[in-house]
C-alpha cells in the first residue's frame, strides 16, 4: 500500500484485552466515527492467543476493509501476512526492520522510537513512520518506557523535518492537539476510545 501520512491522523490501537465489551462493536463504532487507521494489538494480560487471536484478527481486518481504513498488526509478522495487513508496527525489541522490509517490500512499516539513541541507531530509511512516546503517562502498556513528554516530539522534528511521526502514550481528547502542535502528524490511542462514554464524540474531538 502506498503510504500517505494523513492515515496517522487518528490512529486507533486495540486488542480484546482493552475492551470491556465486544471488540468488534468497539471497532465498528470507531470506524463509523472516522478513525483513519487501526492497529490490532492483541497483547498483555487477558489477551487471546493462537487460533482465537487469529479469528478475532480476521473479523477486525474485514471491518477495516469495509471502511477502507488501513489495518496494521502489532509485532506478529505471521498474522500480518495471513491477514494481508496493510502495515506492521514493531518496537525496538521486535523483529528487526531490515528483515520485515525484505519480506514485505510493499507493506507500511512503523517503528517505535523512545530515546535519542534509538533515533540515531534505527534504520529510519526503511520505515514509513515512527511511533513516538510515551508522550504522557499511560497505564495501558505494562512495560511502557519513561514518559518522554511533548519536548520529545519537538526534539525529533528539529532533527528530521520530514519524517512521519505519530504520538502515543496517554493521548486523550484533552491533549491530542498539543501533540500535533509539537510537530506530530497524528495521534495514536487506546483508552481514549475503549473507555470513552461516546466514541463518536471522542473521535470528533481527537
Ligand atoms: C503507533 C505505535 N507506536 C508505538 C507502539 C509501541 O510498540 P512497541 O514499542 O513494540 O510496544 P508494543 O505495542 O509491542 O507493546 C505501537 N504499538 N504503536
Ligand atoms: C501501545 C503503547 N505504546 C506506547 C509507547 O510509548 O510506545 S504507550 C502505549 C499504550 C497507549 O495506550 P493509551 O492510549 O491508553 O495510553
Ligand atoms: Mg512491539
Amino acid at each position: 500500500m502506498t503510504f500517505n501520512r494523513n492515515i496517522l491522523r487518528k490512529y486507533f490501537i486495540m486488542g480484546s484485552q482493552n475492551c470491556n465489551r465486544d471488540p468488534e462493536a468497539v471497532l465498528q463504532e470507531a470506524l463509523a466515527a472516522g478513525i483513519t487507521a487501526f492497529q490490532f494489538r492483541e497483547k498483555g494480560s487477558g489477551s487471546l492467543q493462537g487460533e482465537e487471536k487469529l479469528q478475532l484478527g480476521k473479523r477486525l481486518r474485514e471491518q477495516c476493509r469495509e471502511y477502507e481504513v488501513p489495518f496494521f498488526v502489532n509485532d506478529d509478522i505471521e498474522i500480518a501476512e495471513e491477514l494481508e495487513a496493510d502495515g506492521i508496527h514493531v518496537g525496538q525489541d521486535d523483529m528487526p526492520v531490515e528483515e520485515i522490509r525484505a519480506k514485505f517490500p510493499d507493506k507500511i512499516i512503523g517503528l517505535s522510537i523512545s530515546t535519542q539513541e534509538e533515533l540515531e541507531q534505527s534504520p529510519l530509511d526503511l520505515v514509513d513512520y515512527i511511533g513516538v512516546g510515551p508522550i504522557f503517562a499511560t497505564s495501558t502498556k505494562e512495560d511502557a518506557k519513561k514518559v518522554a513528554g511533548l519536548e520529545w516530539i519537538h526534539t525529533i522534528r528539529r532533527q528530521f523535518s520530514d519524517i512521519a511521526i505519530v504520538a502515543i502514550g496517554g493521548i486523550q481528547t484533552e491533549n491530542a492537539r498539543s501533540a500535533i502542535e509539537a510537530g506530530a502528524d497524528g495521534v495514536s490511542f487506546i483508552t481514549a476510545i475503549t473507555e470513552a462514554q461516546d466514541i463518536q464524540d471522542a473521535v470528533d474531538t481527537l
